[in-house]
């Protein structure tokens, strides 16, 4: 056994390198900070992308059944902001699937949305092969000129294109545009133009405010990887859209950053996970920390503890949503009681809440800084945020 295969970077954080920007481009050879800032327009391309595409086929008949929105990883993403954005009024189940295929109940009253950044996960080919057998309605979303492509053309459905941005997690949001556009010619979310350029706006200005030449104490994304240096990250949503940026964190923190976090809904966690707390990496660790150290360092010779993210949706659901969902106040309430648990433990919390008007603008403004965040975190351990050698012998090794 070699065992060191993967070995890159060093495991101090260098706090230098944060704020010396010539150094950051060159640690970001694949440009993930570039791509990244890219969301915004990544919304207008994708809107208009989706524009020129004919999807009336879609609605031809009706409403249907159910929505699955197959694919996986960041393509699975988009299937979990459709069904928040969606939101509990949604008159149709929409399934986020992430394994190859389809579930068996799937047919014809259905409508499967195939979505691959590459346009070749297995995932969603072997989706969108099944949807057009059963005679499921399709729609396919990913790289032009690829598989998908060529499958959507084979069943007649319709494809939305996505110009390629590699890798996958730098196009969360042009991927996501084309789905809720999908659902929304199928009359099963309430999403407008307006939101889309409050969203689109809202996304350029997070990547100025996390920009690569601005200094930490200044920047949040800097400063929230710093916060999380050395950590265990804990990322809790507190309602049904913030627990989707929780996860998305989840998957930024271990593919940018190599950090193992532990991400979810702070409803099912306050029923287990938030024993953690409690435990040797809680209350535990910090039971012994020097309470006159600098609080903003993380000190590395120390033991490793947890950091608490919470993520809150600031109580601005509409408030019709409470008539379905879960009352805002509960979730108000529980995200008290969890920055409350963690202060009597001593243990860190970084609070993001939601800003904006619209689900999709609120959703962005939980995505856009920690999306930074985990980039900066992976190149302050000398990390290239892009290139993931896991990832990567993961496929050489299950490709047959
Ligand atoms: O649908 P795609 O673009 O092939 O990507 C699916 C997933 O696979 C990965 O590329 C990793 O293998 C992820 O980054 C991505 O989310």
């Amino acid at each position: 056994m070699e065992g060191t295969a993967g070995v890159r970077g060093h495991r101090e954080i260098d706090l230098a390198l944060l704020d010396n920007a010539e150094t950051l481009e060159r640690n970001d050879p694949g440009g993930m900070l570039r791509a990244t800032a890219s969301a915004g327009a990544q919304v207008r391309e994708s809107a208009a992308l989706a524009a020129e595409t004919d999807l009336s086929s879609l609605a031809d008949e009706g409403r249907p059944r159910a929505v699955v929105v197959a694919g996986v990883g960041t393509a699975a993403r988009t299937g979990d902001i459709l069904e928040t954005v969606a939101g509990p009024r949604c008159p149709v189940p929409v399934l986020a699937h992430r394994s190859a295929g389809i579930p068996g109940w799937v047919g014809a009253a259905d409508v499967v949305i195939a979505v691959s950044a590459s346009g070749r996960s297995p995932e969603a080919l072997a989706a969108a092969e099944a949807a057009g057998r059963r005679g499921a309605r399709l729609v396919a979303i990913g790289a032009p000129d690829t598989q998908l492509h060529a499958l959507a053309d084979r069943f007649r459905a319709p494809f939305i294109p996505v110009p390629r941005r590699a890798p996958a997690r730098a196009s969360l949001w042009g991927l996501a545009v084309p789905v809720l556009l999908a659902a929304r010619q199928l009359g099963l979310v309430k999403v407008n133009e307006a939101d889309f350029a409050e969203t689109a706006s809202r996304l350029d200005a997070d990547a100025d405010r996390c920009r690569m030449t601005l200094e930490s104490f200044v920047n949040p994304g800097k400063s929230l990887a710093l916060d999380l240096a050395h950590s265990v990250p804990i990322v809790w949503g507190s309602s049904p859209l913030a627990t989707v940026a929780a996860r998305r964190f989840g998957d930024t923190l271990s593919a940018n950053a190599r950090y193992p976090a532990v991400a979810g809904a702070l409803g099912e966690a306050g029923r287990g996970r938030v024993g953690l707390l409690d435990g040797v990496y809680g209350g535990l660790a910090e039971a012994d920390r020097d309470i006159f150290a600098d609080p903003s360092d993380n000190e590395s010779g120390g033991p490793t503890r947890l950091r608490l993210v919470l993520l809150r949706d600031g109580g601005l659901a509409a408030d019709e949503e409470e008539l379905d969902g879960e009352p805002t106040a509960v979730e108000e309430r529980r995200a008290e009681a969890v920055q409350e648990l963690a202060e009597r433990r001593g243990v860190r919390v970084s609070l993001i809440t939601a800003e904006g008007g619209s689900a999709l603008e609120r959703l962005a403004s939980l995505v856009a800084v920690p999306d930074f965040a985990s980039i900066y975190l992976g190149l302050a351990h000398g990390f290239d945020p892009m290139a993931v050698p896991a990832v990567s012998e993961m496929k050489e090794l299950v490709s047959p």
